[in-house]
């Protein structure tokens, strides 16, 4: 029997699964990783912590197992790391895809000019959340000479071959907004426009390439090859098996994903077009990205006192609706399809009868009011969705998906492996040597239980709120603010 070790490298933890050549999971192991945030705005993790976690999770993964016949690699998305070239040591922290440390540069009328080439190369707006500015951030603070750059699957690839490969994957190198989507190619003008010599770029391989073999990771013998690489909702996308227009699906993490295959490269839409990987031929697909989902539930938490998350959900449970209550979670900005970053947080409806479980079930809604903004695009620019299906830690809450089908007024349907990112890198690398495994197998289809009227009514107060979260007379300071990209 042959194995696969999956190695999943997210925000906040990191996620190790061996998975046999049917396609299922025999182990698993996770570690946590920890994000700090030094100003507001900047979301910074150590690239040696998140190293470190991958050590731990496939230790874990791999106690009394042999070791795994080959590797695969999902990863955060967009995230860099710089590195010395001849020492492989960090130079300065991994900077995060929620850091926003870049906004004012991007909206420099100069830098903001460059955005329909960026679309156009990229299928992606000029926003922050990106790689490249945060890319040209770090060699500014460390210097071009002797810095090595990449996304997160190029970091772990260095470290899992023993410092051997400066390679990344083709969909990972597509979020990073200097990759040439329709090429297939590290962009000569986009380098250009964020002042990154191409030099200091890792070397692009297709998803299920061979990147290297592996060297003095414990558990894996020396020269085990990595045989798959993905982008963690790619890879999500993958698994689920969503390989046709109308299908698609959510991931909810810190922030949410929603993903529909578009087969060829398609321009002009109010979501992103991403590379989501490059086999034989590239598979292209439509994203949005929600900015703060989880990451809502979070902060309302820590907002009322409540120990987690968990207690959260079980506070929003003790009311059957959130009354009139609509909060829009801006804290970040907002994303798709608003990619608005100078939208503040919004609370409406309040009354001298909300209660803090109102605002807890609001929050909830929240969540599933931005997948739905996203699932409304999609169903309008290409073939509507039958039926959404779910990823991501936050499905274990029925609340939420009971929510998300209610007001999408369609099924949602739940992955029923937890790991499914990790999932999705070994299915592909599985299919690059034998058959293809079938897709992961949902652990419950939540039926839509709203009256539509009333599922209007809620969508219709969403919206007005999402407009006054994005009105310049409610930012702090009232001032014009910054509108980056357009969709
Ligand atoms: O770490 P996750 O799972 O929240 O995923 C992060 C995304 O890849 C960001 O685009």
């Amino acid at each position: 029997m042959t194995t696969i070790l999956s190695i999943d490298q997210g925000t906040t933890n990191t996620k190790a699964v061996l998975v046999d050549d049917a396609g299922r999971v025999l182990s698993r192991s996770s570690a946590p990783v920890r994000l700090s945030v030094p100003r507001p705005g900047w979301a910074e993790q150590d690239a040696e912590e998140i190293w470190a976690s991958c050590t731990v999770a496939v230790a874990g993964c791999l106690e009394g197992r042999r070791p795994p016949d080959a590797v695969a690699v999902s990863n955060q998305r967009e995230s860099v790391v710089a590195w010395d070239a001849r020492s492989g040591t960090p130079r300065g922290p991994l900077i995060g895809w929620q850091d926003a440390r870049t906004a004012d540069w991007c909206a420099r009328p100069e830098v903001a000019a460059a955005e329909p080439l960026v679309r156009a190369r990229t299928g992606l707006p000029l926003d922050p959340m990106f790689s490249a500015p945060k890319i040209r951030w770090l060699l500014q603070q460390h210097g071009a000479a002797g810095t090595r750059v990449g996304t997160v699957d190029s970091w772990l690839l260095h470290r899992l071959t023993g410092g051997a490969v400066h390679r990344c994957e083709a969909g990972n190198a597509g979020r990073t907004l200097l990759y040439d989507v329709e090429r297939l190619g590290w962009s000569a003008e986009l380098c250009e426009v964020f002042g990154v010599p191409a030099s200091c770029l890792p070397e692009v391989l297709p998803s299920d390439a061979e990147f290297g073999r592996t060297r003095g990771v414990p558990g894996v013998r020396d020269g085990t090859p990595v045989v798959a690489v993905l982008a963690d909702s790619h890879a999500a996308l993958y698994a689920h098996g969503c390989r046709l227009p109308g299908t698609g699906k959510a991931t909810y993490g810190t922030g949410s994903s929603v993903m529909t295959p578009t087969g060829t490269l398609q321009g002009g839409s109010a979501l992103s077009s991403t590379l989501a990987w490059l086999t034989s031929a590239p598979c292209y697909a439509r994203e949005g990205n929600v900015v703060t989902s989880g990451a809502a539930l979070v902060w309302l938490a820590g907002l009322l006192q409540l120990p987690d998350v968990a207690a959260l959900l079980r506070l929003a449970a003790g009311v059957p609706d959130p009354g009139d209550v609509v909060l829009v979670p801006a804290l970040a900005g907002l994303g798709a399809p608003h990619w608005d970053r100078a939208a503040t947080g919004t609370v409406l409806g309040m009354t001298g009868s909300t209660t803090a479980a109102h605002l807890a079930r609001a929050a909830v809604e929240a969540v599933a009011h931005q997948v739905c903004d996203i699932v409304e695009v999609v169903d309008a620019e290409t073939v509507p969705l039958q039926a959404l299906r779910a990823d991501g830690g936050a499905t274990a809450s029925a609340l939420l998906m009971q929510a998300q089908a209610d007001l999408l007024g369609r099924p949602v349907e739940v992955a029923e492996v937890a790991e499914l990112s990790a999932l999705g890198a070994a299915h592909l690398g599985l299919a690059a040597t034998g058959p293809q495994p079938p897709a992961a197998g949902t652990t419950r289809r939540y039926e839509p239980d709203l009256d539509e009227a009333e599922r209007v009514r809620r969508r219709e107060r969403w919206r007005a709120a999402v407009a006054v979260a994005r009105d310049p007379r409610t930012r702090p300071g009232g001032g014009p603010g910054t509108t980056l990209g357009t969709g």
